[in-house]
C-alpha cells in the first residue's frame, strides 16, 4: 500500500471547545501506527472519550487537523471512515440475537445473505462464541456480550478498532481474563486497537504504547516501561504506579542532591544547580542496616500486601519514603535504604513532553561535538 509508511491517524493541535466555551482538548497532535494496541489513560474528564469520538467523526474539532492514511478527514461523516467502536456499555440490540448483532453492519450495506453467514461466522470464531448465533443477548454473560460487541466491530473489516473502557463492567476476574484475550485478539487481527482506560496497570499490561493525558492535554507518551521508568513529571509518576517523589538539586551532571546529600544517578542534561524532582519507585528501595542505607529512615507504618510489605517511614529531612519489600521491619526502628544509580529518577519542575525532548536534542548534540 502506497499509504503505508503514513501514521494510520495523526492529530495536529487539534483543539475542542463545546457550545460553553470549555476547551475539553487543547492543541493536542499524535501519532498512531498501524497495528498496534494503544491505550488513552487518564483521570475521568481528561478527554479521552472526545479523543475517540474525534476519530470515529463523531464530533469534528474546533481548531486543528485530523488526518487520516496521510488524507485530512475533518469533514469526513462517521459512517465514511473505517473506523468502529466498542461502546463501555456495548451497545447491543436487545431485541436480535447473537447473529444478526453482529450482522447488523453487513447488512446495512445491503450485503449479501451467504457472504454475510460467512463473514458473521468468522468473527463469531475469532471471539471464541461459535454456536452462540441463535442466542438471545439476554442469555449472555457479561462477558459474553462483550465478545458480541467486538465480533460486531471486526465483522467490517475496520482499519482502527476504537474501545471505551470496554472491560469497566466486569468483576475483577473476568476482566483480567478479557484484558488478555483483547490483547491476544488484537495480535492475531493486526488492526490497530485505540483503547481508553482511567486504570493504570490495564493501561500498562495491555498497550504497546501509551498517552498519558490530564485536562485535555498529553502529558507523556511511549511504551509501558518508558513511562513506568521514566515519568515525565509529577502528574506522571503519581498516576502511573506508586512512586516516592522528592524535592532534589542537580549538582552536575550525573550527581543529585537530595534529602542532605548527593547521590550518583543516570540523567544529565540540566543546569547546575537547578531544583528538580527525584522519584524513585517504591519497589527499587531495599532495606538493609541502616549504617549500610545510603538513606536512614525511621519506619513509621507497616503493612502486609500478600506478596510483599508496605512500609513508609521518614528521613532526617523530613521526607516520606514508600519500600516495598519482602523483609520485614519493625516500626519506630531505624533502616537503611539502598538502591542503584538507575533507580533514581530526576525531573524538571513542569516540564512537559515536548520540552523534554528538545532538551535531550541539545543535549545529545553537545555531546556529540
Ligand atoms: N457534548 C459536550 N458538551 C459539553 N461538555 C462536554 C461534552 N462532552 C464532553 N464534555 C466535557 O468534556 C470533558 C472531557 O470529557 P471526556 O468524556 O472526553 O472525558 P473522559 O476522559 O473520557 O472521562 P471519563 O473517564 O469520565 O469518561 C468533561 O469535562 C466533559 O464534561
Amino acid at each position: 500500500m502506497a499509504q503505508s509508511s503514513e501514521p494510520i491517524i495523526r492529530f495536529e493541535g487539534v483543539t475542542k471547545r463545546f457550545d460553553d466555551d470549555t476547551t475539553v482538548l487543547n492543541g493536542v497532535s499524535f501519532e498512531i501506527e498501524r497495528g498496534k494496541f494503544y491505550t488513552l489513560l487518564g483521570p475521568s474528564g481528561c478527554g479521552k472519550t472526545t479523543i475517540l469520538r474525534l476519530i470515529a467523526g463523531f464530533i469534528q474539532p474546533t481548531e486543528g487537523n485530523i488526518y487520516f492514511n496521510g488524507k485530512l478527514i475533518n469533514d469526513i461523516p462517521a459512517n465514511k471512515r473505517q473506523v468502529n467502536t466498542v461502546f463501555q456499555d456495548y451497545a447491543l440490540f436487545p431485541h436480535l440475537n447473537v447473529f444478526e448483532n453482529v450482522a447488523f453492519g453487513l447488512r446495512i450495506k445491503k450485503m449479501k445473505n451467504d457472504a454475510v453467514k460467512q463473514k458473521v461466522t468468522e468473527a463469531l470464531r475469532f471471539v471464541n462464541l461459535e454456536g452462540y448465533e441463535t442466542r438471545g443477548i439476554h442469555e449472555m454473560s457479561g462477558g459474553q456480550r462483550q465478545r458480541v460487541a467486538i465480533a460486531r466491530a471486526i465483522v467490517n473489516e475496520p482499519e482502527i478498532i476504537l474501545l471505551d473502557e470496554p472491560l469497566s463492567a466486569l468483576d475483577l476476574k473476568l476482566r483480567t481474563e478479557m484484558q488478555y484475550e483483547l490483547r491476544e485478539l488484537q495480535r492475531r487481527l493486526g488492526i490497530t486497537f485505540i483503547f481508553v482506560t482511567h486504570d493504570q496497570e490495564e493501561a500498562l499490561a495491555m498497550s504497546d504504547e501509551i498517552f498519558v493525558l490530564n485536562e485535555g492535554s498529553i502529558q507523556q507518551s511511549g511504551t509501558p516501561t518508558d513511562i513506568y521508568d521514566a515519568p515525565i513529571n509529577r502528574f506522571v509518576a503519581d498516576f502511573i504506579g506508586e512512586s516516592n517523589i522528592v524535592p532534589g538539586r542537580m549538582k552536575e551532571d550525573y550527581l543529585v542532591e537530595f534529602a542532605g546529600r548527593s547521590f550518583e544517578c543516570v540523567d544529565g542534561g540540566l543546569l547546575p544547580d537547578e531544583p528538580v524532582e527525584v522519584v524513585i519507585r517504591p519497589e527499587d528501595l531495599e532495606i538493609t542496616a541502616p549504617e549500610l542505607g545510603k538513606l536512614q529512615v525511621r519506619v513509621d507504618t507497616q503493612l502486609f500486601r500478600g506478596v510483599h510489605y508496605e512500609i513508609s517511614g521518614y528521613d532526617d529531612a523530613g521526607n516520606e519514603w514508600l519500600v516495598h519489600s519482602t523483609r520485614k521491619a519493625v516500626v519506630g526502628e531505624r533502616i537503611g535504604l539502598a538502591f542503584d544509580p538507575e533507580a533514581i529518577h530526576v525531573m524538571r519542575f513542569g516540564e512537559t513532553e515536548e520540552e523534554f525532548d528538545k532538551r535531550l536534542e541539545e543535549y545529545e548534540e553537545v555531546g556529540d561535538e
